[in-house]
């Protein structure tokens, strides 16, 4: 049900929901299937920041490129080159065309009512929607207002970067033409995954700067090593301990000149900025609640903003800083909206399923890159700095028999933190080739806390990588 101009619109609805990227289409879906009267407002397109301008674009980009790795590694096959311009052309089919006609008949047939629009809170219960006619819409929620307005690229107050317009995550999924010459600013997810692609699809030269000593260093250190040296063995260029000190452009349409706090230039045809994002709060109407008008919108385990008198307002998704990823924020959305329709019934509103488990566990995570590497669960420095009674056990995954089958110089490694009181796996990192479909058994395996003793009965079959886990076992000592 999209609103139209000049199509009468209720003004109160159960739920009212701000952001249409996946964690609010997720909410607004699930509360109206279970008969709630939902709305959900957008101000730019139904899908969001995901859809258009991160998973599913990096993921296309990557693809290509992660498939030329594995060919390389097979003996006999031969891939002819990347056609650049043909994988961008499937890019823009994959984010069909930037138009989001197709999420909005999703957001129909689930029977939520979308205001097109930017939704800003105006006190308890009540959203102000400017919408793109330049009129503003009150709306009133009978039980609930969920925030999932999502984050923000943040670009480091870098002299002369801001005026040299800079790639984000947006321009650099949404890219043209492969740039010849690219500066990528960071060492996390976005500047590994986007730097492997650009490399693969065709760009001259790609160098990274990275202010810290190596890559993804939220992760287990291996991880950033082994995709620091898969880079590195591309072509791409990297600058570890390093930090830009001054960017210029003086011709918007010219080349871009970086200097590195080494004393080092950098000359480049782009500059694409991936350090780090910000949640999605400003202009949102937090201080007409008595919440801060920055940083995240802080949750309970239901999701329900704390400090929000009456509990009516809940936050999911990227806003609330849990963890920043698709598959967190729909997860989140499920949990938000069972809460929301039990409050609506005067039902019991603690279920299990009602809870917010997994964030504290430590969220799942697939990072696209060749090696892909695979995390669940706690690393070895975070279970130790919990003050967890550790054990680490790691496996050279080339030592599988099902690894090896695919491919010559086919390298991967694998680490498992165990809970020593416990007999159970406080996490799991893989880092291989590929390796991506093997993370859910050890989501499973983490969430559930299986115990070591009853994993040894799970028996992978032959050849696979998953054989990784009865070697993980007999390392552990089984
Ligand atoms: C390059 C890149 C690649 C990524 N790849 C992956 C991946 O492979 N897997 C993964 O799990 N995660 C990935 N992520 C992270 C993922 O994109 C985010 O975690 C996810 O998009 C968050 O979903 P969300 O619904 O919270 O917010 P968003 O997707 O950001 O959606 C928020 C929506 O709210 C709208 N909005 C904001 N403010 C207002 C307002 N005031 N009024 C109305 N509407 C508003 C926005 O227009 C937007 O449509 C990637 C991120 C980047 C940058
Ligand atoms: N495959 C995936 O699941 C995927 C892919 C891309 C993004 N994401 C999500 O998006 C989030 C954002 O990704 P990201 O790569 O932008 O952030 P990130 O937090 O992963 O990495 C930020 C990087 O920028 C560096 N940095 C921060 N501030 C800096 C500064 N002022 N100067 C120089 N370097 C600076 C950090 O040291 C780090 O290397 C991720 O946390 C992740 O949750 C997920």
């Amino acid at each position: 049900m999209p609103y139209e101009v000049g199509v009468p619109m209720p003004d109160e609805f159960d739920v009212i929901v701000i952001g249409a990227g996946p964690a609010g289409e997720v909410a607004a879906g699930r509360a109206a299937a279970a008969g709630l009267s939902v709305a959900v407002v957008e101000k730019e397109l139904a899908g969001g920041e995901c859809s258009y301008w991160a998973c599913i674009p990096s993921k296309a980009l990557l693809r290509p490129v992660d498939l030329a790795g594995e060919a390389g590694r097979v003996p006999g096959v031969e891939m002819a080159p990347i056609d650049a311009k043909a994988v961008l052309a499937w890019r823009d089919s994959m984010v069909s065309g930037y138009d989001d006609s197709g999420q909005v008949r999703w957001i129909e047939s689930a029977g939520v009512t979308l205001v097109r629009g930017r939704g800003r809170l105006a006190g308890a219960r009540r959203v102000e929607v400017e919408t793109q006619g330049g009129d503003t819409r009150a709306l009133t929620a009978r039980q609930a207002v969920v925030l999932a307005t999502g984050s923000t690229a943040v670009i480091p107050p870098v002299p002369g970067l801001a005026d040299a317009r800079p790639w984000t995550n947006r321009e650099a999924t949404g890219a043209r033409a492969v740039p010849g010459r690219l500066v990528v600013v960071g060492g996390g997810v976005v500047a590994s995954e986007m730097a492997q692609a650009m490399r693969g699809l065709g760009a001259r030269e790609v160098t990274m700067v990275v202010r810290g000593g190596g890559l993804l260093e939220r992760l287990e250190p291996f991880a950033g090593e082994m995709v620091a040296a898969s880079l590195t063995g591309q072509g791409v260029e990297l600058r570890t301990n390093e930090n830009v000190e001054k960017v210029e452009r003086p011709d918007p349409e010219g080349e871009v000149t970086v200097r590195l706090a080494s004393g080092r230039t950098l000359v480049a045809d782009e500059i694409l900025v991936a350090t780090g994002r910000r949640p999605a709060t400003g202009d949102l109407g937090l201080a007409t609640v008595g919440l801060e008008e920055r940083g995240p919108v802080r949750v309970d385990g239901s999701m329900r903003a704390t400090g929000v008198g009456d509990g009516w307002l809940y936050a999911i998704g990227d806003v609330n800083g849990l963890s920043p990823l698709t598959h967190m924020g729909k997860y989140q959305g499920r949990v938000c909206a069972d809460v929301i329709v039990a409050r609506s019934r005067n039902a019991a509103d603690d279920r299990p399923s009602m809870r917010d488990r997994a964030d504290g566990m430590g969220a799942p995570q697939v990072i696209f890159t060749d090696p892909q590497v695979c995390a669940v669960g706690r690393t070895e420095a975070q279970a130790r700095a919990d003050g967890l009674d550790v054990r680490v056990v790691e496996y050279d995954m080339g030592q599988v028999a099902g690894g090896a089958l695919l491919g010559e110089g086919y390298r991967g490694r694998a680490k498992a933190v165990v809970d020593e009181r416990r007999r159970v796996l406080l996490g799991v990192t893989f880092v291989a080739p590929g390796a991506a479909e093997l993370l859910h058994a050890a989501t499973i395996a983490v969430t559930a806390q299986v115990p070591l003793d009853d994993l040894w009965h799970a028996v992978p079959s032959f050849p696979t990588v998953s054989e990784v886990w009865l070697r993980l076992l007999e390392e552990y000592g089984l």
